[in-house]
């Protein structure tokens, strides 16, 4: 890789370059090809410094850093297009970057390359509320994205917690708290810009269109959904939006047993009632929890639930899933209607990657995300739960059980070899119990660097070999992304 330009050197003009060329040297990237980056994108969207370089080298996940050679800011789709086609052309690893708020190592490079930072693409191109849908640029945000829409009723409501990128969380295809009412991104992804590595600007469903619904030809934008970066680079999204809902109220109760506290999960999903979040947290989460958050919640296995609707209909689905909690020996129902109420416990919950965290001062996350059919939730979560104890690491779990998904996070040591070895091992063993119980490894994360392997034993070698067909028709010199989803 990083093959001769063959580009007319141009004189460097102002200060600001001549250290950025000295950078550039440092940083291994050939002049020309470096040069031709600021002709695209100007000089003041370029650096080679180490510390841009390693602020774009690692996103939250305790895989270690692995900077780019170079980080260019696009601020437009035309800036893109050009800069992937320089790629392409001089065969230098290009990574799409987002918000750096991946738990699988997603945007490390592996390979050093081009780091194409998408947060200055901000605008929100267009608001349709009568049609429930919005198209807007790579960088925007999840909350700005809800700030803007806050007047119009309507709400975009996949939320991983952390501020990603909306075309960040479409290229890991990610969910959240919300996925069990509202589905996860491939539900509410209508329409995509995509650039390609040759530099073609294609939309997914044809351009403009945002319909609820097609059935012309394939889905090349569930294709792109969940691409992790490694197909293309996604420039613009349109999507589904969604009324506030009239009223909201959240609750908390606790159980003596997880297998209790997973019955009642499956059982409430069953039984049909539309409840807008169900999330489960283990005992040792709670703790973390109350420490990190100061909330006083009794130490055992807990649901926190979210019900959303017209008052009279709250009523009933939260009288309804308290008689079965109830039934599978809960106590302690705290009720939240009040928003500060509502707004701390949910805030709480956003922040259990940190409460983890701080579970073992300096440990970076291990994130485990499987994703299980909901009948077999409470074998998954158990088995899980006995390796954690047998390893001996400190594991909580956390879990978006209405969706069968919940995650362990384990505060990882990295320069402890040992403690690393067992982590993964208990993580690796819980991915394969899910596959044996026709489950996944990853429900919402994506495969970054971390499952590649798992990948390939989930999806078995002929699937593999057709992902890579698609691969490489899509990126035939291999640029995007490279060292990302598919083992080496
Ligand atoms: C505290 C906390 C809590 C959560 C999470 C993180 C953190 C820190 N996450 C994970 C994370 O927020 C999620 O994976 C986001 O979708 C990542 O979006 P970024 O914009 O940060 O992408 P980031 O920059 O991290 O990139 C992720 C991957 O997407 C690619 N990519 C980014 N932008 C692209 C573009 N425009 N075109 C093509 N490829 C692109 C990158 O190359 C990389 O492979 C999560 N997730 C989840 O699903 N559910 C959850 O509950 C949570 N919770
Ligand atoms: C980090 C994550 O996925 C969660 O808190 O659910
Ligand atoms: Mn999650």
């Amino acid at each position: 890789m990083h093959g001769q330009t063959g580009i007319e050197p141009r004189t460097l003009q102002t200060q600001t370059d001549d250290c950025w060329l000295a950078a550039a040297t440092k940083s291994k990237i050939p002049d020309r090809f470096a040069q031709a980056v600021v002709d695209i994108v100007g000089s003041e969207n370029v650096s080679t410094t180490d510390a841009v370089r390693e602020q774009h080298g690692h996103d939250e996940s305790y895989h270690t850093t692995s900077p780019p050679d170079i980080v260019a800011f696009a601020e437009s789709t035309e800036h893109v297009s050009q800069v992937a086609k320089l790629c392409n052309d001089h065969e230098v690893p290009l990574i799409p970057f987002g918000s750096g708020t991946g738990l699988e190592g997603g945007i490390n490079a592996l390979k050093g390359g081009l780091c194409l930072d998408l947060s200055k693409m901000k605008k929100i191109l267009s608001v349709h509320p009568e049609d429930f849908d919005c198209t807007v640029e790579a960088g925007v945000t999840r909350v700005t994205l809800n700030n803007y829409l806050r007047d119009t009723g309507l709400t975009f409501p996949i939320d991983p917690g952390a501020d990603a990128s909306v075309c960040g969380m479409c290229a890991t295809s990610a969910s959240g708290t919300n996925a069990v009412r509202y589905g996860t991104m491939r539900e509410n992804v209508l329409n995509m810009e995509v650039v390609l590595p040759d530099g073609r600007v294609i939309h997914t469903a044809g351009k403009g269109r945002r319909t609820k619904k097609t059935s012309a030809g394939y889905n090349l934008t569930n294709l792109f959904v969940g691409s992790e970066g490694t197909l293309g680079i996604i420039t613009q999204a349109t999507l589904r939006l969604h009324g506030i809902p009239e009223a909201t109220i959240s609750a908390v109760c606790s159980f003596n047993t997880i297998q209790e506290a997973v019955d009642s999960t499956v059982q409430i999903l069953q039984m049909g009632i539309p409840i807008a979040r169900i999330e489960f947290l283990d005992e040792v989460s709670v703790d973390a929890c109350n420490r990190y958050s100061k909330l006083d919640m009794k130490v055992a296995p807990s649901l926190f639930f979210e019900f959303t609707g017209s008052p009279d209909t709250l009523d009933k689905q939260a009288e309804v899933v308290k008689d079965i909690a109830s039934m599978n020996g809960a106590s302690e129902f705290k009720w939240a209607s009040k928003p500060e109420e509502r707004n701390q416990l949910w805030k709480a919950r956003h922040d259990i990657l940190y409460a983890c965290m701080a579970l073992n001062p300096g440990s970076k996350p291990y994130s485990t995300d499987v994703c299980v059919p909901i009948s077999n939730l409470p074998e998954v979560i158990t088995r899980s739960k006995e390796a954690i104890q047998k390893a001996g690491v400190i594991g909580p779990i956390v879990g978006h059980v209405g969706d069968g998904n919940f995650h362990v996070f384990f505060p990882t040591d990295r320069s402890n070899p040992e403690e690393v070895k067992k982590i993964s091992d208990v993580s690796v063993y819980m991915a394969q119990i899910a596959m044996e119980l026709d489950g996944t490894c990853t429900g919402e994360h994506g495969i970054g660097m971390g499952k590649r392997g798992l990948l390939q034993q989930e999806i078995g070698d002929e699937g593999m070999e057709v992902m890579k067909q698609l691969k490489s028709t899509f990126d035939p010199k291999g640029i995007m992304n490279p060292g990302k989803v598919f083992p080496e």
